[in-house]
């Protein structure tokens, strides 16, 4: 018999900046709770923010959700980018304008450096965009990874830049 495959817990950030943000971010969640082998477990509040990097581009709204999943990160990964691909989303300027981006912020505790898929994602402790909404994730349900996230969050650039745009709790 083959051994049952393990539920691992991951954590993704999703960002829009151009047309119906809200409508992108919420198709985006729903288009993952679809898949057979993902369950949303945890959305944090949507959170507005001014544009990090590329500045010269309209603030987006930031979230971050929870899910469980037998797939693996790799796997993860790719429906990340079909979903992507299902929302219209198209690759052209590095930290430009976006419908959708979908990043693997952890996935249980792997650690990978790979260009195609690094674990933890190797931008999230400078950003309070992404470290906002996944500490209040992270906070639901009581898991140990906020505290050390947290005194991240008071170094991170940006912080004066995120204010809270619907309250999800
Ligand atoms: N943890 C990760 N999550 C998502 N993509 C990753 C990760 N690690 C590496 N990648 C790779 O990064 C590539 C570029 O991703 P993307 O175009 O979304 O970058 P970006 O959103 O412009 O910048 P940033 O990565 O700084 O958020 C993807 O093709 C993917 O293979
Ligand atoms: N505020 C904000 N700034 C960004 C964002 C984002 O999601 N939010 N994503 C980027 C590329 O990943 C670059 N800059």
């Amino acid at each position: 018999m083959q051994p049952a495959e393990a539920c691992e817990r991951a954590y993704i950030g999703l960002g829009s900046n151009i047309g119906d943000r809200e409508r992108f971010l919420t198709e985006a969640v729903r288009l993952l709770q679809e898949h057979l082998l993902i369950r949303v477990t945890g959305q944090s509040s949507l959170y507005e923010t001014d544009p990090v990097g590329n500045t010269d581009q309209g603030p987006f709204l930031n979230m971050a959700i929870e899910v469980t999943t037998t797939l693996s990160p790799e796997q993860l990964l790719e429906q990340l980018m079909e979903t992507e691909r299902q929302l219209g989303r198209v690759r052209d300027i590095r930290w430009g304008p976006r419908t959708i981006d979908l990043d693997m912020l952890m996935y249980g505790d792997v650690r990978r450096q790979l260009p195609e898929l690094t674990l933890p994602h190797p931008r999230m402790h400078e950003r309070a965009f992404v470290l906002i909404p996944l500490i209040e994730v992270l906070e639901l349900h009581h898991q140990p990874q906020a505290a050390p996230l947290r005194a991240f969050l008071e170094r991170a650039e940006g912080k004066e830049g995120v204010t809270l745009w619907k309250k999800m709790q």
